[in-house]
């Protein structure tokens, strides 16, 4: 039946969809190409087939500048909005539910590729420029118009699907999937369905993928990658209350990839963070244009129930092997990790309370709100034979040469893992595991790679003080997060507010001891705040530098605490507790200024004044 795409049609013509005329003459619409053949061998061949565009350079930086106005935004929203979305309320049976029903889920992510050009043809691709100045014939469907594969944006696609272990294919193609929506002109989606290009990886969720630290399993979770397939992505409709739709063709055609995993998801949380960690993995190996808060990354979510302990094997539904699963819904167009997370343990609590009524679960597309407690019904679910897949006939396949992947996969960057692994390695930075994924996800990359500036510069400076060497990573770790991070809370990160370098050098005086801890925040406050003299001179004209004790003053004040004292004298003496000196240490240091008394050389003042052995050295 084609039921669903005829009402699909019928809706969007009912909404009459319009595409600015004076936009559409602006257009810069790019000549006609002919499909080619192509078979990418090397690395080089993709480089010197088409030359970038010449804003290519500008792009990245646009797009970060873009990803900055955004947030910020957020904030600003988010500030002035009490109500947050919150997730269904739990009924108190819920445990008791969940040990009955178990939760299936498995993820489409389909993110946008960072290429210069779009997929079919030779027009830029771009982002939040004026509506409709990048569009070439193909891509709003002209009659005649040829596809034209752009092979550089296979670059970026490689390199997602090989840091997702896929396997890539040496052969792939492109297919029609036919759906009739304004956004789409013409008709059918230009996708690959019978051969992606890459098959069978899989991603690993550690226990410092999840934001308490914790994994659900305890263990690292496994969860496979049936398949990464290239295709287009669609038009942006404007709508204007109350009936006009303005289409913006500038998206249609932008490559993306869709990521496809098995399900072998079962805790909205798993889901959740499977999404933020492939993000942080498609933005490490520069494979995307921005991360959901920009809409480069949006994930469509599949879910299912079935009772537990049932042999559901024979009578359930199966995808790709996995067997006896319950049926699903699918959610379309999550926009942030909250979302993913939410939506599904608003739709399992919804497909629960059907089962136990003795209803039945629909195949479905559903939507999702932030803030709901619901998701919605938007239609059937189309399938396989609503779409009509058909191999596209202009378009030839790809062949993709060893030589390329193997330099592809030599030339990934470090991934998320194994920079936390080296964070994390007490012989090289020594961070917490939570503190070392919190530095990869922050301000993207830009934070780590401050922390990074702050420890070199230290590395160096303490070379002559080698006993503070191994703790330089960790209190770095703490200064950029924990300090400066408190005063960049309602504030854009930037790393030019307080230098690398004039950070690391209010680290090193306190390192030296030579500055007490509250003159070190009090310095960091006052850089912040935009004092533009050195670290250095701030200390010496507001006379902050700590003045050591002498030995004589440190004896003055042992001797006058073990005369007003001799309880504990005689403790210590008498009753061989020699523990007790630490107390003495204790008044000594809270008696005088912060950071002016060194507790060995208190300790080691007092036994020699109490006549006990000197102490133990560790
Ligand atoms: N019973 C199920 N319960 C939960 N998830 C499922 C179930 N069956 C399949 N899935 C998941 O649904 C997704 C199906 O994606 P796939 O792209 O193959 O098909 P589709 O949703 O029909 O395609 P599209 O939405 O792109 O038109 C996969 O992530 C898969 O793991
Ligand atoms: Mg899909
Ligand atoms: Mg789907």
């Amino acid at each position: 039946m084609l039921a669903s795409p005829i009402r699909t049609a019928r809706q969007a013509l009912s909404k009459r969809p319009y595409i600015c005329p004076s936009c559409l003459r602006k257009a810069k619409l790019q000549p006609l190409a002919s499909a080619q053949p192509f078979v990418a061998r090397s690395y080089r061949a993709l480089h010197t087939s088409a030359g970038p565009p010449s804003n290519d350079a500008p792009f990245r930086k646009l797009l970060k500048d873009a990803v900055k106005r955004k947030k910020k935004e957020e904030r600003a929203t988010a500030a002035s909005s009490s109500s947050s979305s919150s997730p269904q309320q739990t009924p108190k049976n819920q445990d008791l539910r969940l040990e009955k029903w178990e939760l299936t889920v498995g993820i489409e992510v389909h993110a946008e590729l960072n290429t210069a050009r779009k997929l079919f043809s030779g027009a830029a691709t771009s982002t939040g420029e004026a509506p409709n100045a990048h569009v070439a014939l193909f891509d709003i469907a002209f009659p005649g118009s040829q596809p034209h594969f752009q092979i550089e944006t296979l670059v970026p696609a490689l390199r997602a699907a090989l840091a997702l272990n896929c396997r890539i294919q040496q052969k792939s193609s492109f297919d029609r999937k036919h759906y009739f929506y304004q956004d789409q002109p013409a008709g059918y989606q230009i996708t690959q369905y019978y051969e992606p290009f890459a098959k069978d990886g899989h991603i690993t969720l550690y226990p410092h993928d999840f934001p308490s630290g914790v994994s659900p399993d305890r263990g690292p979770i496994i969860i496979g990658i049936k398949q990464v397939q290239m295709e287009q992505d669609t038009a942006k409709t404007v709508h204007q209350p109350p009936s006009t739709h303005l289409l913006d063709f500038n998206r249609v055609s932008h490559p993306l990839i869709e990521i496809i995993t098995l399900p072998q998801i079962h805790n909205p949380t798993v889901a959740a963070a499977c999404v933020r960690k492939m993000q942080t993995i498609l933005k490490t190996v520069n494979a995307v244009t921005a991360g959901m808060e920009m809409g480069g990354l949006r994930a469509d979510v599949n879910v299912s129930v079935r009772q537990r302990n049932t042999q559901a094997a024979d009578t359930g539904h199966t995808y790709h092997g996995v067997t006896g699963l319950g049926q699903r819904t699918e959610i379309k167009n999550l926009a942030s990790i909250k979302a993913v997370e939410d939506a599904i343990i608003a739709e399992r609590d919804r497909q629960i309370d059907i089962l136990e009524s003795g209803g039945v679960v629909e195949g479905e597309t559903r939507g999702w709100t932030l803030g709901s407690k619901t998701t919605k019904r938007l239609r059937g679910k189309e399938g396989e034979i609503d779409y009509r897949y058909m191999p596209d006939p202009d378009i030839t396949p790809v062949i993709v040469g060893k030589e390329m992947v193997a330099h592809l996969r030599n030339t990934l960057p470090m991934l998320s893992d194994d920079a936390i692994t080296m964070l994390v390695d007490v012989q090289i930075y020594g961070l917490t595991p939570k503190d070392a994924s919190t530095l990869l996800l922050l301000d993207d990359g830009d934070r780590l790679d401050y922390y990074l500036d702050v420890v070199q510069y230290l590395r160096s400076a303490l070379s002559d003080y080698p006993e503070t060497l191994a703790r330089v990573g960790k209190t770095a770790g703490n200064w950029v997060l924990m300090e400066l991070g408190a005063l960049f809370k309602n504030e854009e990160w930037s790393d030019s507010r307080v230098s690398s370098d004039q950070l690391a050098s209010i680290i090193e005086y306190l390192l030296r001891k030579q500055i007490t801890g509250r003159t070190a925040k009090l310095l960091l406050a006052m850089k912040f705040e935009g004092d533009a003299r050195p670290v250095g001179q701030i200390i010496t004209d507001g006379d902050m530098m700590l003045k050591p004790l002498s030995h004589h003053e440190y004896t003055d004040m042992a001797q006058k605490l073990i005369e007003e004292n001799p309880n504990i004298v005689k403790d210590i003496v008498e009753k061989h507790r020699h523990q007790k000196v630490k107390w003495f240490v204790g008044q000594m240091m809270s008696n005088s200024a912060e950071g002016t008394v060194e507790p060995g050389t208190a300790e080691m003042v007092l036994r020699n004044l109490l006549e006990l052995p000197p102490m133990q050295s560790k």
